[in-house]
């Protein structure tokens, strides 16, 4: 069994992914018009032009493929758990393209030709589905399921945990509240199993 705690490993832009640039920089000119602002006025002039900059990171993942991030494995033929934990994640709820930011936590057992991945991939792979407008099920069912069907896992267990500003900020106003979703796919939805594994992906925080 390999624990692992990362540094964060975000994946740098290496293609420039095609936001439409004029068309996020007309809308955001346009949303500041809507809320009653001046997009002339000096602080807000190159805010648009901003805007569309920073919608090459927070978006990046719509144009990554997760097959191409686990492509490269190693043959070390280990058979048993690995658990990456506390994996910096951010993404944007597709509702109110309002942050949510928390860790995942992952833990698989490679596929019957023993191969795993890179460490810093189960990063780059939250990476891939969170830099998205997203759910936080669905970035949770997304990472489990990509690890099944690119790498061949034979089992899996994601457990991801955030805080989303949209219920801290705005609405209901619960700052502080956290959102625990998980997703065990293959031999680790074993009852005895999962539980080692989700002792060890939490590390004693429950
Ligand atoms: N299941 C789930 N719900 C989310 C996520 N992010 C935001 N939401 C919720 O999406 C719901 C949207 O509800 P609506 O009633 O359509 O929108 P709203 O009027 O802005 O809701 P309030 O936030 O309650 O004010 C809210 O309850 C949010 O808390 C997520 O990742 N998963
Ligand atoms: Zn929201």
């Amino acid at each position: 069994m390999v624990v692992s705690s990362p540094e964060p490993d975000v994946a740098p832009a290496t293609t420039r992914p095609p936001v439409d640039v004029p068309r996020a920089e007309a809308a955001v000119r346009e949303f500041l018009l809507a809320i009653g602002e001046d997009p002339e006025r000096e602080g807000l002039l190159d805010t648009p032009k901003r805007v569309a900059k920073a919608a090459h990171e927070l978006y990046a993942g719509l144009w990554q493929d997760p097959a191409e991030v686990l492509s490269a494995t190693f043959p070390i033929e280990h058979e048993e758990l690995v658990i990456v934990r506390d994996i910096p994640m951010y993404s944007t709820c597709e509702h109110h393209l309002l942050p949510f930011h928390g860790v995942a936590h992952i833990g698989y057992i490679p596929g019957e030709d023993g191969r795993v991945t890179g460490l810093s991939k189960l990063g780059r792979l939250v990476e891939v589905f969170a830099r998205r407008p997203q759910v936080q099920e669905q970035i949770t069912t997304q990472v489990a399921d990509a690890l099944v069907e690119h790498l061949g896992a034979q089992g899996v267990i994601v457990v991801v945990e955030a805080e989303h500003l949209c219920m801290s900020m705005r609405g209901v106003q619960k700052p502080g509240s956290r959102t625990i979703t998980s997703a065990v796919r293959g031999q680790l939805r074993d009852p005895a199993t999962r539980a080692e594994a989700m002792s060890l992906l939490l590390g004693g925080k429950r």
